[in-house]
């Protein structure tokens, strides 16, 4: 391969040297040098990597992408472009042979439900014998293999050689979650989307190195529609108007609302001694009833929307109708445990927002109590400690008030910030500052039809104190109390 056959699609102006220059490899770090790399610099916010280029071509590098003139050795190829993320974009989709291509590719966006309805696509299109991977919050899923990520969406580099795994290994299908941030990196640059789908937008990363202003975050989610064949909207969204004005491609709305492309209709919320879930009507496009096994009124719109992208790729409703009723997503709204006593959830809710969504979604069920059990991070900010101990005082029957990864933070001086605003709301509670105590007595004192939510840490499989993580996973304590107590 020459540097010229990687070229394609970007526009660029050849400064120095010759295009026929062998290439074997892209880097964006310099401490990747080595001979046949070819390295993209670009600035950072925090380091401009065009500073790197003395290191890197004594590191044997004989082509440097750049985004302006620079001081290059004689015989190194200078090749300048507008935006170097872009080319980084584009030269990895090349280096790795466009695998993208060889995949359906679904991109989801919004500001809530990505990493479940994520999951959820993934599940049904499993279901139905189509091999996926899957990109997102919780990392890479290949086959029965996982790769942590950063990013929700990662580096473009890494997107692709992704995908090129995912081809290799036989999927046919990509599912990832495509943030606006990446769309503002150009991390999914040039990648083609068969189906974009839209979960919903309110004011969120919205501040230094994330978006200048709501506007600027809505126009960086849009861009989803200007890479896919087919789009896929939340009609209920209040914003609805702003997020399709001027759409460039063909969209199809999903939602409540009559007249959708895909509505969901005869929502009942189920909660039995074996099945605790929704189970919803899916009109329009298709005629189909289904029973999704995770409880919540925004799981309708990420079922429903999860169901729709999957009759577009061609799932058989059975299918899709079996996934939808064994779904299981680890640390989102996961029931763990149900039986006549009691439903023990949980779930990766870690702030006000979600809190309270979570809790009034639970109340739906009717429990006899609801029953939370929270603490917070330690080194983060002390106002969601206030509202979170506020939420939990004004929503739950009783609140068991715990650790969660204190980090470098005494577990006590955090319990007592929660307490301060908890005990403005006279709701009832108690302190268990042993995470693994907290649950289990949740457990042992359940009250017949109780619901219990045990949340803030979700999948996480550690809890972090002092620098160190230890392993823990609150899915396992629950069935280690409920094995040992044999309830
Ligand atoms: C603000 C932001 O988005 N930053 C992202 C950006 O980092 P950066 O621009 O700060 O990078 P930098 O450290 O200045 O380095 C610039 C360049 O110098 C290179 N370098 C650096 C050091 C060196 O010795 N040599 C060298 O060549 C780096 O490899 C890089 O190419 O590029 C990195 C690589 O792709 C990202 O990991 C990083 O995400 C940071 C960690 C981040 O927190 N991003 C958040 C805001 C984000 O992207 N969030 C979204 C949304 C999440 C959601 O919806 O919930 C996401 O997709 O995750
Ligand atoms: N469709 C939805 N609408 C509103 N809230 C939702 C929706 N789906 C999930 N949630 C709530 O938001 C939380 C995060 O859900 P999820 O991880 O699926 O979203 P996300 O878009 O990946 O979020 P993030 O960008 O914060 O990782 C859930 O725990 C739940 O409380």
């Amino acid at each position: 391969m020459t540097i010229k056959d990687w070229l394609e699609g970007l526009s660029y102006k050849l400064v120095q040297g010759s295009l026929d220059v062998e290439v074997n490899e892209v880097i964006y770090d310099s401490r990747k040098a080595a001979p046949g790399a070819v390295f993209v610099c670009m600035k950072g916010t925090k380091i401009d990597s065009h500073d790197f280029i003395p290191q890197v071509t004594e590191a044997g590098v004989r082509v440097l992408v750049t985004e302006h003139p620079v001081e290059a050795p004689a015989g190194v190829t200078v090749v300048e472009t507008e935006n170097g993320r872009e080319a980084l974009a584009l030269l990895s989709a090349a280096r790795f042979g466009y695998p993208s291509r060889k995949l359906t590719m679904i991109g989801v966006t919004g500001t809530k439900g990505k990493t479940t309805t994520t999951h959820m696509i993934k599940t049904i299109l499993e279901t139905a014998g189509k091999k996926t991977g899957m990109i997102g919050t919780n990392g890479v899923y290949i086959g029965e293999e996982h790769f942590p990520t950063v990013n929700t969406t990662p580096e473009s580099y890494d997107l692709h050689r992704y995908f090129a795994k995912m081809v290799e290994d036989g999927c046919e299908c990509c599912v990832m979650e495509v943030s606006s941030q990446a769309m503002k990196m150009h991390r999914v640059a040039g990648i083609h989307f068969n189906y974009g789908l839209f979960t919903n937008i309110s004011p969120d990363h919205i501040g230094k190195d994330e978006h200048a202003d709501f506007a600027e975050y809505l126009y960086y989610k849009k861009q989803l529609f200007h890479q896919c064949d087919r789009a896929l909207i939340n009609v209920d969204d209040e914003h609805i108007d702003e997020i399709v004005k001027d759409i460039p491609c063909p969209w199809t709305g999903f939602g409540l609302k009559e007249g959708a492309g895909f509505q969901a209709e005869n929502i009942h919320y189920v909660s039995e001694p074996d099945f605790v879930g929704v189970e919803f009507d899916i009109k329009g496009e298709h005629q189909i009833p289904v029973r999704v096994s995770i409880p919540g009124k925004f799981n309708v719109y990420n079922a429903l929307a999860a169901a729709a992208v999957t009759l577009w790729v061609g799932v058989p409703a059975e299918k899709l109708q079996h996934a939808l009723e064994h779904l299981k997503i680890n640390g989102r709204m996961e029931i763990v445990y149900t039986s006549e006593k009691c439903c023990v959830i949980v779930d990766y809710a870690h702030n006000a927002v979600s809190m309270e969504s979570l809790l009034a979604t639970l109340r739906e069920y009717h429990p006899k109590r609801l029953v939370v059990v929270f603490g917070c991070g330690g080194n983060r900010s002390r106002d969601r400690r206030y509202s979170m101990g506020e939420i939990g005082g004004r929503m739950a029957d009783l609140s068991i008030i715990t650790a969660d990864n204190s980090r470098f933070e005494k577990v006590e001086d955090i319990i007592a910030d929660i307490r301060g605003s908890m005990e403005k709301t006279g709701g009832k509670f108690i302190e268990i500052p042993d995470r693994k105590e907290a649950i289990a007595y949740s457990i042992t004192h359940a009250e017949p039809g109780d619901m219990i939510a045990i949340i803030g840490k979700g999948h996480e499989d550690y809890q972090e104190i002092n620098g160190v993580r230890y392993p823990f996973l609150d899915r396992a304590v629950v069935e280690e109390v409920v094995k040992n107590l044999s309830i």
